[in-house]
């Protein structure tokens, strides 16, 4: 199957199993994910990588598929109805039936905006994920989440649909811009937070050496936070694949970052907002009496450790609020948020007091002077 021996198979358990496998120059095991009777391939990837697009339709062409490429936009632009209705478009022209499958070549954006055409066309064909970030590695290529954002929210549109196979082919990261790189690593140590303490202790010993994507991508360092994160994440999505509670831990820190990534238009990266977002529900978790001033600070200083944000401007309350209320784990008007009672111990608060909210925000604000008191919610 693949030729690097040290490679690890994190099998995700379900109604559909796949394996995700992770380790270097993978892409030989491609066929063997996509299984028999696939004829037409269509690879999607981001302007960014239309090399490697070019290269894996031209493996794949050489192994006797019909392999065509469609060329998205970077990052999330790619995540848009319109961009969408391009991909059905070059698959209705290609006549792609329900034996032909996609492969995603790219980030999160890419692998989200992928899982999405290939779980409406058809109403499903199958689709192989090739992430090409950290992040997409550790958490968008795993699990079944598609999405794209309206002009409303963030992921506003989207499936539960699990892909045949990932494959993390880590020397792809090498490539990586170290802020592109970094925030993937927001992803890392949210597994770290909701469920293997392991990983936290992982990045503390080496900082440096994880936040560097060309020294990390041969590191057996970076081998294990990979590892260790998907599993993370293939145990909750194998009970919980359509989030009607145990999944929802996967969205810690995600309630103040996709706000963030909202009222910033998209020009934050979605690693960087979880990040915040992160200690924004820590706050919140030790002002509502939840969470010691020790696992705080210990969210503070490991993310700032690697190189990523734990503040945001203090003058945007109002609309943080507003995207907040869209999150899907709200109910009603009942705002929820995944919060910790200690590492590895996620629960839920529900509704908490607007004057709760308000404290939280201060303690993240920068710059502007937060709310002194409670906006309405
Ligand atoms: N479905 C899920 O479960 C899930 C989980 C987490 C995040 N997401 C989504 O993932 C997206 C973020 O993903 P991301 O952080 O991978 O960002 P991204 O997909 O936006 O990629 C970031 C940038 O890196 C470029 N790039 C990708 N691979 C590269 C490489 N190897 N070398 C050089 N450049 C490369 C891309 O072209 C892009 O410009 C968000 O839309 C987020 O909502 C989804
Ligand atoms: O897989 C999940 O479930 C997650 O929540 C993982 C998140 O990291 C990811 O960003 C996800 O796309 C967020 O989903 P949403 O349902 O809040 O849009
Ligand atoms: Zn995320």
């Amino acid at each position: 199957m693949t030729a690097d021996e040290s490679a690890r198979t994190v099998r995700v358990e379900g109604d559909q199993p796949y394996d995700v496998v992770i380790g270097h120059h993978l892409l030989g095991a491609l066929p063997g994910l996509l299984g028999d009777g696939v004829r037409r391939v269509l690879v999607i990837h981001p302007t960014a990588l239309a090399a490697s697009g070019e290269a894996v339709r031209e493996d794949l062409a050489a192994h006797g598929y019909e392999a065509l490429a469609a060329e998205v936009p970077d990052a999330e632009a790619a995540k848009t109805a319109q961009v969408a209705a391009f991909c059905w478009q070059v698959l209705g022209q290609a006549d792609f039936t329900r034996s032909d499958a996609i492969v995603s070549l790219g980030g999160g954006a890419t692998t989200d905006l992928a899982g999405f055409v290939a779980s409406t066309w058809l109403r499903g064909i199958r689709v192989v994920h090739l992430p090409t970030t950290l992040l997409a590695m550790v958490d968008a290529a795993v699990g079944g989440k598609t999405g794209i954002n309206t002009a409303e929210g963030k992921n506003l549109v989207g499936t539960f649909f699990p892909p045949a196979g990932v494959l993390c082919d880590l020397a792809a990261l090498e490539t990586m811009p170290r802020f592109d790189y970094v925030a993937g690593l927001a992803e890392v140590l949210k597994c770290g937070f909701i469920a293997d303490p392991r990983i936290l202790d992982i990045v503390e010993a080496a900082p440096d050496l994880v936040a560097d994507p060309v020294r990390a991508a041969g590191s057996p360092e970076l081998l294990e936070l990979v590892e260790r994160s998907v599993a993370v994440k293939a145990r909750v999505v194998g009970e919980d694949l359509k989030e009607s509670n145990l999944r929802e831990i996967l969205n810690y820190g995600h309630t103040f970052g996709h706000a963030i990534e909202q009222v910033e238009r998209y020009s934050w990266r979605h690693g960087a907002a979880v990040s915040v977002g992160m200690v924004f529900a820590a706050e919140l978790a030790r002002l509502a009496g939840r969470l010691g001033d020790d696992d705080v600070a210990r969210h503070r200083a490991v993310l700032t450790s690697v190189g990523l944000p734990v503040g945001y401007r203090g003058d945007r309350w109002e609309q943080l609020l507003a995207a907040m209320r869209r999150d899907k784990k709200t109910r009603g008007d009942l705002l929820r948020f995944v919060v910790l009672e200690g590492v590895a111990r996620p629960s839920r608060l529900e509704g908490p007091d607007p004057t709760l909210l308000a404290a939280a925000y201060a303690e993240v604000a920068e710059g502007a002077p937060a709310p002194t008191r409670a906006v309405a919610l």
